[in-house]
């Protein structure tokens, strides 16, 4: 406007031109750049986005995850330019006790360990096996501990996010055809959130993996696995319906003498290891308490019949559910020590059960779970920090609860029962009296629980999945 006003009449209509065909030039140009600009910020964000997101640990090859259709190919090939990168893993575990979502987020060099940066976890009860005989009721458990999920992980992140539910001794203790009902409905509710869930994202864990992916948490945890030569720590669940000792054995013998099905291979971050791993089905606490009461898994007791045991208060009368099923229980009349009565059931339902190795007395354990709580319960330790004590502190501790029960109930009618349990269990599994054991629920703010072993392995796993082929 101003250059034409200015430009006498003559020349103005060449003048027009000129400036016309600069205007036209300028505009393809600026079109072209405008253009090229938008296709560089889409192709950078797409490539930061999804590498950043999925590369490092989870933009995986369909095969290997049976991943949703339609989303991986969403997720471009070649690694994120610099920095560490950034992911999540949902892990649910359906304890015979509860369910409990575990949402990590990671942090990893290219080529580097990963590192856990942070963990947000939830947990509920009952656990998925309550609703063996309704699953829909399982649903909004479920649903609820998926929204912790998508409230922790940034949106741009749901869809390359792996979801993950495994099972334990709940299901591996119910009728097949149950247990598959419910997995199949937590899939449906699974398959309807904005995760990446894959054909296997929700099973039955196997005992065995269980205890090697808590030993894997907790050597992750206290640095051995980062640093090996700083050397690895045992460790020990006490679940609801089974119990796992897993620990990388130093001696010969405990490699030659210990039966095959207690020794299995495991590798992870680029290292092998023989570990001694094995989970008794049965000998969880709970499962063990229907045992010592003398009563079946899942079924009610025959007209409804009292069940009467030695390790609970004489004159004690009540009811205890257990596995959606609730069982009259009380106390037996007897003369003698209501301790050296139980001690002597308890022996009975252990007998000929465990598998007992020397070399544990050698190595450092860590106690979880029920181990934890009960020590918590009766203060040998502080319930909210943890700390160690003696084997034998659990039987002091028997001894000194069931005495007192003889004359006044306890607090819980189980204690008595579940101290001496937990006593001759750690006995039978070859734990001298003076062993000390380290009693955590929490290191540097993570749950000790198999579920951060069992998502890093997946993760490692995968990456091995993906390397012969890059
Ligand atoms: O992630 C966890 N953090 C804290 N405690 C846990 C966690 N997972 C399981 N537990 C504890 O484990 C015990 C119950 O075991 P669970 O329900 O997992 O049985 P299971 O392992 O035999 O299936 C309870 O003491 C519960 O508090
Ligand atoms: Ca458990």
């Amino acid at each position: 406007m101003l250059g034409s006003a200015l430009v006498p009449s003559s020349t103005h209509e060449e003048m027009r031109k000129i400036p016309n065909n600069g205007n036209l030039r300028m505009t393809k140009v600026a079109y072209l750049l405008g253009l090229f600009v938008c296709l560089f910020i889409y192709v950078a964000y797409i490539k930061w986005h999804w590498a950043s997101a999925t590369q490092a640990f989870l933009g995986i090859p369909e095969a290997a995850t049976g991943a949703r259709r339609g989303q991986q190919a969403l997720s471009p090939p070649g690694p994120a330019a610099h920095g560490p990168e950034v992911a999540y893993g949902i892990m649910f575990d359906a304890g015979s006790t509860g369910t409990r979502v575990h949402v990590f987020q990671f942090s990893r060099q290219p080529g580097e360990t990963p590192t856990l940066t942070h963990e947000t976890f939830k947990a509920l009860k009952p656990g998925l096996s309550a609703y063996a005989d309704d699953v829909e009721k399982s649903a909004p458990g479920i649903q609820e501990l998926l929204d912790v999920a998508k409230q922790d992980i940034p949106f741009d992140f749901w869809k390359a996010t792996p979801l993950v539910l495994k099972a334990t001794a709940g299901l591996r203790l119910l009728p097949g055809e149950k247990a598959q009902k419910l997995l199949r409905k937590v899939k449906e509710v699974f398959e309807a959130s904005p995760f990446l869930v894959g054909d296997d994202c929700v099973s039955i864990m196997n005992g065995t993996d269980e205890g090697v992916s808590a030993w894997i948490t907790v050597n992750f945890l206290t640095g051995g696995l980062k640093t090996p030569g700083r050397g690895s720590v045992g460790m020990l669940d006490l679940g609801g319906g089974s119990t796992q000792i897993t620990f990388l054995p130093r001696l010969e013998g405990t490699l030659q003498t210990s039966p095959p099905s207690f020794l299995t291979s495991l590798q992870v971050f680029n290292r092998t290891y023989r570990l001694y791993s094995y989970s008794y089905l049965g000998l969880g606490l709970m499962s063990a308490r229907l045992a010592v009461l003398g009563g079946e898994e899942g079924k009610p007791a025959e007209d409804g019949q009292e069940l009467v045991s030695p390790c609970l208060s004489a004159g004690f009368r009540g009811e205890w559910e257990h596995a959606e099923v609730t069982y009259r229980i009380a106390g037996q009349e007897a003369a003698g020590s209501l301790y050296q009565l139980c001690a002597r059931r308890v022996s009975e339902i252990l007998r000929n059960k465990v598998h007992r190795t020397e070399e544990v007395k050698d190595v450092e354990f860590y106690a979880f779970s029920y181990y934890y709580d009960l020590a918590a319960n009766v203060g040998l330790i502080d319930a909210e920090k943890g700390g160690s004590l003696v084997v034998e502190d659990f039987e002091i501790a028997a001894k000194y609860v069931c005495r007192t029960a003889e004359t006044r109930p306890p607090p819980s009618p189980f204690l008595c029962l579940d101290l001496t349990y937990v006593s001759l269990l750690l006995q039978e599994l070859g734990f001298p009296g003076d062993k000390v054991l380290k009693l955590t629920r929490k290191i540097d703010n993570v749950e000790t629980s198999w579920a951060l072993g069992a998502t890093f392995h997946y993760i490692d796993s995968l990456s091995r999945h993906k390397s012969p082929a890059s």
